[in-house]
């Protein structure tokens, strides 16, 4: 046995748990569907360094523990208290779990559109998945103070929203060089697949005693901005769509910039705004070889779309 190494870091739990639940109000019901990845951390070293299984809740019950807090949680609906109302779970059952880790992404499931008499309205029990973006959340709960001293970590937003403008996006002024085969651009189609991450400062949570653990009740929505607003997702949203839409792009730095900028100015208890952004190319065929013009920027009308490689610009932005 060496004793010139140690370990260092352990996490570990179950990935990929689908769960799906309804909940009927009467006829009218209501559905989500998650994949979870419920990790956790604590007392847990011998586990790997001697063996000692003693210490590890199996990740098949990590699984059942979901299931179960899908079940019975008043919460479930709401992705971010689904995922509070997991990990305080986990950290409060097991003496010597003092950290839970949950990431949930949730799939779009929209109601059909139905023409009634009063003309369209929402069905109560049909569905569409209408777009592959997904909701997401990462929550940490942290009991190292004490079971009764919960603090969590919320970080949410969006993957995978898909984008494109035909015009208003330039590239310009870049550094030129011997590697330089870019042409500059004052007009060009802007494409990119949005991942959003916005990350609210960390709240105190309520202790659930042992027989509370079920009804487990998380603070009503409070001050707008604040992890407790069920209003953020949809604003971030609305305001990134909205920015990348009416924004004259200088490049993707400056749009992600502004992005930014507005999803921070529209939600007070967000701290920091972090997007990563695919630059997806569409490449303007060149046609001159038959005398046909396809390559003046805003004429251009034929394009290859390139899925590789692609330009990735990340940015983090934050509150002062
Ligand atoms: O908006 C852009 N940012 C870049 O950094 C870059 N680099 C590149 O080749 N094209 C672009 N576009």
């Amino acid at each position: 046995m060496s004793d010139s190494s140690f370990l260092s870091h352990a996490r570990y739990g179950k990935d990929k748990v689908r769960v799906f639940r309804v909940v009927r109000e009467g006829k009218w019901h209501h559905i989500v569907e998650y994949n979870v990845q419920a990790l956790l951390e604590g007392d847990i070293a011998t586990s790997y360094t001697e063996a000692d299984n003693s210490v590890v809740v199996a990740t098949d019950s990590i699984k059942n523990i979901t299931y179960y807090i899908a079940k019975i949680s008043p919460h479930v609906l709401n992705p971010e208290r689904f995922a509070l109302h997991l990990a305080t779970h986990l950290v409060s059952k097991y003496a010597h779990i003092h950290k839970a880790f949950v990431s949930v992404e949730q799939l779009r499931w929209s109601r059909i559109p139905v023409e009634g008499e009063q003309g369209a309205t929402e069905h109560p029990h049909a569905f569409i998945r209408d777009g592959d973006d997904k909701r997401i959340v990462k929550v940490e709960v942290d009991a190292s103070a004490g079971k009764d001293k919960l603090v969590a970590s919320v970080t949410a937003g969006i993957s995978d929203l898909l984008v494109l403008k035909t015009t208003e996006s330039a590239f310009t002024n870049f550094v030129r060089d011997k590697y330089t085969t870019l042409k500059e651009v004052d007009d060009r189609i802007l494409s990119t697949s949005i991942d959003l991450t916005y990350t609210f400062a960390p709240v105190a949570l309520p202790s659930p005693t042992d027989a509370a653990l079920e009804e487990f009740v998380l603070p009503a929505d409070l001050a707008p901005g604040s992890v407790w607003d069920a209003a953020v997702p949809a604003r971030a949203r609305t305001a990134t769509l909205a920015l990348f839409a009416a924004d004259n792009s200088a490049s993707v730095q400056a749009t992600l910039y502004r992005m930014a900028q507005r999803v921070l100015a529209q939600n007070a208890g967000v701290q920091h705004v972090a997007y990563a952004l695919p630059n997806k190319h569409y490449i303007p065929v060149d046609m001159a070889y038959l005398g046909v013009e396809n390559l003046v920027p805003a004429q251009a009308e034929v394009f290859v779309p390139v899925a590789a490689p692609s330009g990735l610009i990340t940015a983090t932005v934050s509150r002062k």
